[in-house]
């Protein structure tokens, strides 16, 4: 018998950054008929990323319109002041940014005190070092693998050593923990992030871009993923 922990579910979570405004409704629709597991919120305050996207009544409007499950990637310089109104509009998981909680330990322990599920981000630059004594507190942690505020970038392979860095930290530690990577994952992306241990891999514009439509692109990405994980 292998001596390898069990892989975990592969989770295709969709950014909504590129989908049309002004039908958002039909837009999260769409995404949960092509299959994906939860849609990813892009939330920008033009503060800590030179962007301004959603605010929580734009989410709350679509949140009746959909049964899959909502997060709030939380690009904001003051999580704990915005925290409690993403999960009033329906986010069941919050992902805020170590570069900004001041209290990290405190801002993740309020999330789940609001019966939500605590996620971290780390930006790039960031080292894994700074989530690790709150690997007990979160249900997931997202590896940025391009630089926060904007859709469409080139993807950061050299983020792949610093997840399977975290996967192993993960494991070693015996936490019930998710690797999430999003920024610039795609076909010839997925892969390589999988191997390295993420599996909840966000997809923007590589979904919105498939001639094939969204369901195919999800199946897609997921089967490679699915399949790098399997070959090892
Ligand atoms: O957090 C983000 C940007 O800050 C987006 O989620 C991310 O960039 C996804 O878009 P794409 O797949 O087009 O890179
Ligand atoms: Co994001």
């Amino acid at each position: 018998m292998s001596d390898q922990p069990p892989s975990r579910p592969i989770q295709i979570v969709p950014s909504v950054l590129p989908a049309d405004f002004s039908k958002l409704g039909e837009e999260c629709r769409a995404l949960e008929e092509a299959g994906v597991d939860r849609i990813q919120w892009d939330v920008m305050d033009g503060v800590f990323v030179p962007n301004l996207t959603f605010g929580p009544d734009v989410i709350a409007a679509c949140r009746d319109h959909v049964e899959v499950p909502f997060e709030a990637h939380l690009m904001v310089e003051d999580p704990d002041l915005l925290a409690a109104r993403y999960v009033e509009a329906g986010c069941g998981m919050l992902i805020v940014h170590a570069e900004t909680a001041r209290h990290l330990h405190r801002t993740l322990g309020a999330i789940r005190d609001m019966d939500a599920s605590p996620a971290v981000a780390l930006n790039p630059s960031t080292p894994v070092d700074a989530v690790r004594h709150v690997l007990d507190l979160v249900d997931m942690v997202l590896v940025m693998t391009v630089n926060p505020g904007f859709g469409g970038q080139d993807y950061i392979a050299t983020m792949e050593p610093k997840v399977a860095e975290l996967r192993r930290l993960i494991v070693e530690g015996g936490y019930d923990v998710d690797i999430e990577v999003d920024g610039g994952i795609g076909p010839g992306t997925i892969g390589g992030a999988a191997s390295a241990g993420a599996n909840v891999l966000v997809a923007g514009s590589a979904l919105y871009r498939d001639p094939e439509g969204l369901g195919h692109a999800v199946s897609d990405l997921r089967a490679r993923a699915e399949a790098a994980v399997a070959q090892g």
